[in-house]
């Protein structure tokens, strides 16, 4: 009921585009049993033989109803198809916010699932205003143009039709709808495990083929897509038995007409013309309730997808978000922001281990600071929280004073450049790839930024220069290129905090020095929070936050820690060691 109730006032904001449509679309039925109407009448009076003037009326009505048929079947198709897609685009841009409000979720979700309700439930939702709401309305308009046609000529034809018309639109759905309920809830739950797998096997191509798992990855997708299949199947037969069904009620409803019209012309209660205008009008009119006999099959499909859209926004909660009234400071214009975090906790599960237990620390403008740990310890997950996009459970993190819970998600990012470990490249030219962190960028300051991240080598290589696409996820370009490009984007972005989450990752010695010694000149007098996984790269830096199992094991700077022994220093020794 709940998820009706959303479909509805979803479909009401664009109520000037509806109602048109459904007038076209009652218009259309009505013209259509018009034309059969008036043409049926026509050749039973013709038949007679009278005047020709006697025909003209009916002549006239043919006319008006093939031409009024034909207009308002283009009208209905056109307006409701243009605010169905309007009222759907919306709800994709509405349901992608979300996500990206609260990217907790998305991070928590299968991907595969993600995009089959971004584009599956969403394509879906068409079919509540198309196949749900406009047929329920038309139907209506239908019994009651019934009604009062047929009541015109016998008190026993609208009952006998609309017994029929009953059970056509209603009567048989709801008895095979119990026998399809199984069939849905299988074929939903099987389609997001065949577009889990399908997206898992696209990511994971370089892998499967460097384990040659090809033949196990083709063997399981042609699995879940059997076994998608097999669900489909099933339904199928099902809709193909009620087709079968509504065309059996309908033309036993004819048949019932015929019986009881002939009956009322024997009994003189109905003039023998007229006869053939009954059974064809009520024909047409049955034209409205075989897309009734759907309602419950499409009704289902769409408050399931409801659901989970709708239901997929409502338990998320952003991990930042503004609250009304609140000053947001702007800092992003002065160029200096306070970082102050006490006391974090951070759990990904409600009842999990913690992953960050009573962190602290203080990162006034311009400070430096690296944050070390072995894998697991939870640097990763402190720049998720202070870049807002996953919620701490206790404890405190502000920025500027303002907690970052409280902060707008678009204005506190606008707070951060920041280079991660995998920088991801879209399908796009390798200039807008840059012009990503500022696309109002001017030329110049483009090429500044390409240069002062020594990309102009590069650039000067690939074919078309800064126009060049480097394939989806930059296949083409290296990884220290890739970051490379990620800290232009960072320099553009200007931001006056650098949040750096290994951005040397998987870079050998030489370049992960240059890439770093980049980061640093660019970043200049700005604050910059580094995880890394690299001691030497610590040294730079003004402190050191050592973090163990989610908590802060050491504080210091390069040279104090690496001589008290602590665990700084054993993972420094243990580096070492490596190196030579
Ligand atoms: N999305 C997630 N859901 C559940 N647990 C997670 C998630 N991301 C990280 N964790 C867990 O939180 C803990 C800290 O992970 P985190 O990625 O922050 O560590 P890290 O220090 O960055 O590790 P690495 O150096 O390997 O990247 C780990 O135990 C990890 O398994």
């Amino acid at each position: 009921m709940r998820e009706w109730l959303r479909l509805m006032s979803w479909a009401r904001q664009d109520w000037k585009g509806l109602v048109p449509a459904a007038v076209a679309a009652v218009m259309t039925v009505f013209s259509h049993a018009g034309l059969l109407a008036a043409g049926a009448y026509l050749l039973s009076l013709a038949a007679l033989q009278p005047p020709i003037g006697a025909l003209s009326a009916a002549v006239a009505a043919v006319r008006f109803f093939g031409l009024s048929r034909a207009v308002c079947r283009y009208l209905e198709r056109w307006s409701a198809h243009r605010v169905t897609f309007d009222l759907l685009a919306k709800l994709r841009v509405k349901y992608y916010q979300r996500l990206e409000q609260a990217p907790a979720k998305a991070v928590s979700a299968v991907n595969g699932a993600l995009l089959e309700r971004l584009t599956g439930d969403v394509e879906v939702l068409q079919y509540f205003y198309l196949r749900v709401l406009l047929p329920a309305v038309v139907a209506g308009a239908a019994l009651l143009g019934i009604w009062l046609f047929l009541g015109q000529f016998s008190q026993g034809l609208p009952l006998a039709v609309t017994l029929f018309f009953l059970l056509t639109g209603l009567g048989l759905p709801a008895l095979l709808r119990r026998l399809e309920q199984p069939h849905e809830e299988q074929i939903q739950e099987k389609r997001e495990q065949f577009c889990a797998v399908l997206t898992d096997a696209l990511a994971g191509m370089t892998e499967i083929h460097a384990g040659s798992r090809q033949t196990v990855w083709r063997e399981r997708l042609v699995r879940a897509g059997g076994e998608l299949a097999a669900a489909q199947e099933q339904r199928f037969r099902l809709a193909g038995l009620q087709d079968a069904g509504c065309g059996f009620l309908t033309q036993a409803a004819i048949s019932a007409v015929l019986v009881l019209a002939a009956a009322g012309v024997r009994g003189g209660e109905i003039r023998g013309v007229h006869l053939a205008m009954l059974v064809l009008a009520v024909w047409s009119m049955f034209e409205a309730a075989q897309p009734l006999s759907h309602i419950f099959g499409h009704s289902r499909e769409t408050l399931a997808a409801a659901g989970r859209l709708f239901g997929s926004g409502e338990d998320v909660r952003p991990a930042s978000g503004m609250k009304s009234g609140h000053w947001q400071p702007s800092s992003v214009e002065t160029g200096h922001s306070r970082l102050l975090v006490k006391d974090l906790t951070v759990r990904y599960q409600e009842a999990g281990q913690n992953a960050l237990e009573q962190v602290s620390l203080d990162l006034p403008p311009g400070r430096k600071l690296a944050v070390v740990g072995s894998s697991g310890a939870g640097k990763s997950t402190l720049l998720s929280v202070l870049l807002g996009l996953w919620p701490y459970q206790e404890g405190s993190a502000t920025l500027d004073g303002l907690e970052l819970s409280e902060w707008d998600p678009d204005r506190l990012c606008s707070h951060f450049s920041v280079v991660t470990q995998d920088t991801y490249l879209f399908a796009a030219s390798l200039r807008d790839n840059i012009l990503l962190a500022r696309p109002r960028a001017s030329e110049a300051e483009l090429a500044a930024a390409v240069s002062l991240a020594s990309l102009d080598g590069l650039v000067a290589r690939l074919p078309r220069g800064l126009d060049t696409v480097p394939g989806q996820n930059g296949r083409t370009l290296s990884g220290g290129e890739r970051q490379r490009v990620a800290i232009a984007r960072a320099y553009l972005k200007a931001a006056p905090v650098w949040l750096l989450d290994e951005p040397t990752n998987g870079l050998d010695a030489a370049t992960a020095a240059a890439i770093m010694h980049s980061i640093l000149t660019l970043a200049g007098d700005k604050t910059v929070l580094m995880a890394t996984h690299r001691l030497v790269e610590t040294k730079l830096m003004d402190e050191i936050l050592v973090l163990d199992g989610g908590r802060v094991a050491e504080k210091g700077n390069f040279q104090s820690l690496t001589a008290t022994g602590g665990l700084f220093g054993r993972l420094w020794r243990l580096e070492q060691d490596r190196l030579q």
